[in-house]
């Protein structure tokens, strides 16, 4: 049996799952005896012969594990009868680093359940997953029981009883955060850039433009702005009048270097995707140490929009499932360059649509998202807030361009020296 799976199984029952319905994660645990309690709301209104199954990715190789989680949904969906119900879920170690693993949860009516077994038992032969199965245990429908499925035929494993869970302080993809949806170095970025030449050719490219370190040769002499925002805030036109206003030099994160493979990392999973603009940053940091020497710098988007798009998409649901103010995943990388103000463009929800409406342009899947998905947009732009390392200040974007841009102007003057 794989290394990593023995891993995982040495813990198995003190694991806890969760099951997400509608971006609400339910969390349940393993228990070996019955108390009585009732089973988890996962398996409510479940009949005594339906069945549900769980799918979770167990690779060592990062690369592999991200790449495959999504073309498992596919899989799944593609191959699963009608009627079979398919959510995300992931199981994890309560306050244990890395521990955090991702799959999905099938429900299926007992019509389908053999049909569904043997498509998991042949997928669990040649993929790298832990299957289980869950099925009601007498009680009248109120005790369920996880059996999982022996990865190897030397294995004997036990079945538990699933009981509810107390919900964790926040979202548990913190627990796999680090280094896997945001990058505080330089090194852990290139590496997964290292790590996916191999299935994606275009990686050698990147690497190519990027510096040998995250040094830069020298601290800028003159102030380093950054503005923040969500799309349509009003970044582009503010950070064109500052650059008249000032006469300062306008860089952007990812740098224009990088244009031709954004689209194509944007399709990859978080954790290439998130890498390809972690070392955007760090291009883009050796840009500012230049022209910083010669006059102030305007940099639209930099680390807050990485960090705070990346922590708000691994997590689901309400703001409250964010990893808690002053967690380490909101601090600044200890080799990225800090700008000397980064100020944060806000508009209220409306006056955004409204003006992404007039402008018109294609959106991103990101973009879209934030549209569709009001949770996602508070969790983005409270993330934003959190984020600590340089003075993040919020200026409002709602009043008139000319208007946003005297704000910015005292702001800057306010806070730099120039
Ligand atoms: N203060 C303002 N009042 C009214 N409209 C504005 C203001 N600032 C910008 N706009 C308009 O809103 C739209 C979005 O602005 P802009 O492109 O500058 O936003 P952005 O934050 O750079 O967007 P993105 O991140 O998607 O590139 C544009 O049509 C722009 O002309
Ligand atoms: N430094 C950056 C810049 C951008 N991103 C990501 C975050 C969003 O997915 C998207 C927004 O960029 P825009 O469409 O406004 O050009 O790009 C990032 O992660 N880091």
């Amino acid at each position: 049996m794989a290394k990593h799976a023995k891993s995982l199984l040495s813990r198995w029952s003190s694991r806890v799952f969760l099951v997400e319905v509608d971006e609400k994660p339910h969390y349940f645990r393993l228990q070996a005896r019955h108390g009585g309690e009732r089973a988890p709301r996962v398996f409510g209104r479940l009949r005594q012969e339906d069945r549900c199954f769980s799918v979770l990715v167990c690779t060592g190789d990062r690369i592999k594990g991200a790449k495959f989680y999504p073309e498992l949904r596919d899989k799944l969906s593609n191959e699963l009868p009608p009627g079979c119900d398919l959510t995300t879920m992931g199981s994890f170690l309560p306050r244990v680093r890395d521990s955090f693993i991702r799959g999905y949860f099938l429900k299926s009516s007992a019509e389908y359940s053999a049909h569904v077994e043997r498509l998991l038992r042949d997928l669990g032969r040649r993929e790298p997953l832990l299957v289980c199965s869950y099925a009601a245990s007498g009680g009248g429908g109120q005790a369920w029981t996880q059996r999982l499925w022996s990865p190897s035929e030397d294995e004997t494993v036990s079945d538990y009883f699933v009981v509810s869970s107390d919900e964790p302080e926040c979202h548990p993809s913190a627990l796999s955060m680090i280094n896997n949806d945001v990058f505080y170095s330089f090194e852990e970025a290139r590496d997964v850039f290292r790590k996916c030449r191999d299935v994606i050719p275009e990686a050698a490219s990147v690497l190519e433009m990027l510096p040998g370190s995250a040094e830069v040769s020298q601290k800028p002499l003159f102030p380093v702005v950054v503005l923040e925002g969500l799309d349509a805030t009003g970044k582009t036109t503010l950070t064109e009048s500052l650059r008249e206003t000032l006469g300062a030099a306008l860089l952007r994160s990812p740098p224009d270097c990088l244009s031709p493979w954004r689209a194509l990392f944007d399709r990859e999973p978080p954790l290439i995707r998130r890498a390809f603009y972690a070392l955007g940053n760090y291009i883009t940091a050796q840009q500012i140490a230049q022209e910083g020497m010669k006059t102030p710098v305007i940099v639209d988007r930099f680390w807050h929009s990485t960090a705070a798009y990346a922590i708000a998409t691994a997590t689901g649901g309400p703001v409250s499932n964010l990893p808690g103010e002053g967690s380490e995943v909101y601090s600044w990388p200890g080799d990225l360059l800090r700008p000397s103000l980064v100020l944060l463009l806000t508009l209220d929800a409306e006056e955004r649509k409204r003006r992404l409406k007039d402008r018109g342009l294609e959106k991103t899947d990101e973009e879209q998202k934030l549209d569709r998905n009001q949770l996602f947009r508070l969790r983005v732009e409270e993330a934003y807030r959190r984020i600590s390392g340089p003075p993040c200040v919020t200026v409002d974007a709602s009043p008139s361009a000319d208007k946003v841009l005297q704000q910015t102007l005292l702001l800057i003057r306010n806070n730099c020296h120039l």
